[in-house]
């Protein structure tokens, strides 16, 4: 398990503080947020690259404090946005680099390679260089690269930020499916909100350099805190207190989430704008004066057209307040 205590560093006029953060034992932990929240600067502490401020903190592992050792020696394996292979040597031979470095009897070096083309499905790659690969079958050396020498935590930085969004989408199984396989304690750092729900068990959210919150998708995503957690996360239907009290609900903010918006068998409510997107369509819709966001398999309705809205108002999420303000009226 690793155990974060009264982790602090400022940068300039950043600081990140994380009082307490614990991972459990083979568990992956998204790290989201927006750019600048410090996601990238809570890795470089863990993984020694950056100094914490004092009083130091307690990174312990598995019991053992991290904060006094250098980064060689903390066990940790990291991969980084552009993977940095290298680019004269074979997927072999880009494997068994760090634990020739560290002296691996030869015996038990290739095996370990065998092992790690075995469970990043490389096998049949194993003799092409990086630049005869695809993009996601090098973030997958990089990913075996530092799973090599056994670290006892992983920290992935924007794993797939160098791979278009098609592609990222489609690795997000592999990447799941192999990090499961390795069962090593995992942060992966990202974003992006989908990509984050897809790789991580639990997430935590970053804001200017606070963990604001940190569940398990589905509960973050029902149950966002605030109402920038909830804008963040990607809901739409974001009421202020005085909306909220205006449809009889308790003064304060709260999130109509998607499942709350019902077409058929309801109030007028006039189409603004309908978005075609594939699997789904979005509809901007104006009901009660107000605008909501409705998002489902189909609708052929079109802009002007009045279509019928049943809103589960019960199903409204109460939220703290936040910084970002309701959805327009009128
Ligand atoms: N060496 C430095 N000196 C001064 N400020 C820094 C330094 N490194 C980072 N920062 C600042 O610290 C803040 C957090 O940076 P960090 O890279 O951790 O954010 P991030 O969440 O990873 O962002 P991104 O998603 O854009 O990579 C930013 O405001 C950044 O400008």
């Amino acid at each position: 398990m690793l155990r974060l205590e009264h982790l602090r560093k400022t940068l300039a006029s950043f600081t990140l503080e994380v009082p307490l953060l614990e991972v459990g034992d083979g568990e992956i932990l998204g790290l989201l947020g927006p750019s600048g929240s410090g996601k990238t600067t809570l890795l470089r502490l863990i993984a020694g690259l950056e100094p914490p401020d004092s009083p130091p903190p307690r990174m312990l592992l598995d019991g053992v404090d991290l904060t006094p050792l250098p980064p060689e020696r903390r066990g940790i394996g990291m991969v980084f946005q552009d993977y940095a292979l290298f680019p004269h040597l074979n997927v072999r031979d880009n494997l068994a680099f760090g634990l020739r470095e560290a002296r691996w009897e030869p015996t038990r070096l290739q095996k370990r390679v065998d092992e790690l083309l075995e469970l990043t499905r490389l096998g049949p790659q194993a003799h092409k260089r990086p630049e005869a690969l695809s993009g996601g079958e090098r973030q997958r050396v990089a990913l075996a690269r530092a799973l090599a020498n056994l670290p006892g935590v992983l920290l992935l930085d924007e794993p797939l930020g160098a791979l278009d969004r098609e592609l990222r989408e489609g690795l997000w199984l592999e990447l799941r499916g192999l990090l499961r396989r390795a069962g090593v304690l995992t942060l992966v750092v990202t974003h992006d909100q989908p990509e984050a729900f897809a790789l991580a068990d639990r997430v935590a959210l970053l804001r200017a350099g606070r963990v604001v919150q940190i569940d398990t998708p589905e509960r973050l995503y029902n149950h966002p805190k605030d109402s920038w957690a909830a804008a963040f996360l990607g809901h739409k239907n974001l009421l202020s207190p005085e909306q909220s009290r205006l449809l009889g609900l308790s003064e304060r903010p709260h999130l109509l989430p998607n499942r709350a918006l019902h077409l058929g068998a309801g109030e007028p409510a006039t189409v603004r704008e309908r978005l075609f997107l594939g699997a789904r369509t979005v509809l901007s819709l104006e009901w009660r004066g107000f605008s909501l966001y409705w998002e489902g398999d189909e609708s052929q309705a079109q802009p002007g057209q009045t279509v019928s809205l049943r809103v589960e108002l019960q199903q409204a999420v109460a939220l703290e307040a936040g910084p970002i303000p309701g959805v327009g009226r009128g």
